[in-house]
C-alpha cells in the first residue's frame, strides 16, 4: 500500500513535472514525476527507473542508467502526457553497497548476474509492487511501458497492468558498459 505525502511543481530541463512523494511500508520517500494530465487515461508512457546512485548521479559509465533516464524524461516532457516512477531499489534492490561489491568482483572478469550470485545474491532483486501501486493511485487505463526488460513487463502484466505498447530505450553502449549491456542481453533476455 502506497501513501500520498506531497506535491510540488518540479520545472526541469525535460519540461515542467509534478513531483509526488509517496511512502509505503519500506518506509523510504518515493518519488514520482508527473507531466500532463494522466490520470484515468489510456496509453500513458511511462518510465519506471531503477535507482543508480553512480549513473544517475555521478554519470558513471559503467551502465546505461543516467542516458535511459534522461532519454526517458526527455521523452515524456514532449508528450501531452507521462510519467516516470523513481524506483528506490538501488543495485537492482541489492543496495549500493553490494553493488559496489559487485563491482568489486567485475572488476575482476565477474559478470553482472555472477557478481550477485557469488554475494549470496538474487541476479535482480527488485518487485514492482511500489508502481503498481502509484498506476492504480492514478486510476490509469494502460500505460505505454519504456523498457528493454521483459521481466518487468511480466511483473506488471500479472498483476492486472494494461500494456498497449513497448517503447524501447536503447543507449548505444561505450567502452565501458559493452560487456555489461551484452550481458542483460544474453542473460537476462534484454531486448537490446
Ligand atoms: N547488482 C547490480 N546492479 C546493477 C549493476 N549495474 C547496474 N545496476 C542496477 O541496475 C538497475 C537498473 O537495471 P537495468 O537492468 O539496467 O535496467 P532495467 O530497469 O531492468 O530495464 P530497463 O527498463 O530496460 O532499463 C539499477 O538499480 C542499477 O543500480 C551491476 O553490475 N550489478
Ligand atoms: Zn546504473
Amino acid at each position: 500500500m502506497i501513501e500520498f505525502y506531497a506535491k510540488a511543481k518540479l520545472p526541469t530541463r525535460f519540461g515542467v513535472f509534478n513531483i509526488y512523494v509517496f511512502k509505503n511500508e519500506d518506509k523510504k520517500d518515493h518519488a514520482v514525476l508527473v507531466h500532463g494530465d494522466i490520470e484515468e487515461e489510456e496509453n500513458v508512457p511511462v518510465r519506471i527507473h531503477s535507482e543508480c546512485l553512480t549513473g544517475d548521479v555521478f554519470g558513471s559509465m559503467r551502465c546505461d542508467c543516467r542516458d535511459q533516464l534522461i532519454t526517458s524524461l526527455k521523452y515524456i516532457g514532449s508528450r501531452e502526457r507521462g510519467m516516470l516512477i523513481y524506483l528506490r531499489q538501488e543495485g537492482r534492490g541489492i543496495g549500493l553497497l553490494n553493488k559496489i561489491r559487485a563491482y568489486n568482483l567485475e572488476d575482476n572478469g565477474k559478470d553482472t548476474v555472477e557478481a550477485n550470485i557469488e554475494q549470496g545474491l538474487p541476479a535482480d532483486n527488485r518487485h514492482y509492487n511500489f508502481a503498481i501501486d502509484v498506476i492504480k493511485y492514478f486510476n490509469i487505463k494502460s500505460i505505454e511501458l519504456m523498457t528493454n526488460n521483459p521481466e518487468k513487463i511480466k511483473n506488471l502484466e500479472e498483476n492486472g497492468i494494461k500494456i498497449s505498447k513497448r517503447i524501447p530505450v536503447i543507449i548505444e553502449p561505450n567502452s565501458f558498459d559493452k560487456f555489461y549491456l551484452e550481458t542483460k542481453k544474453d542473460k537476462m533476455g534484454h531486448m537490446l
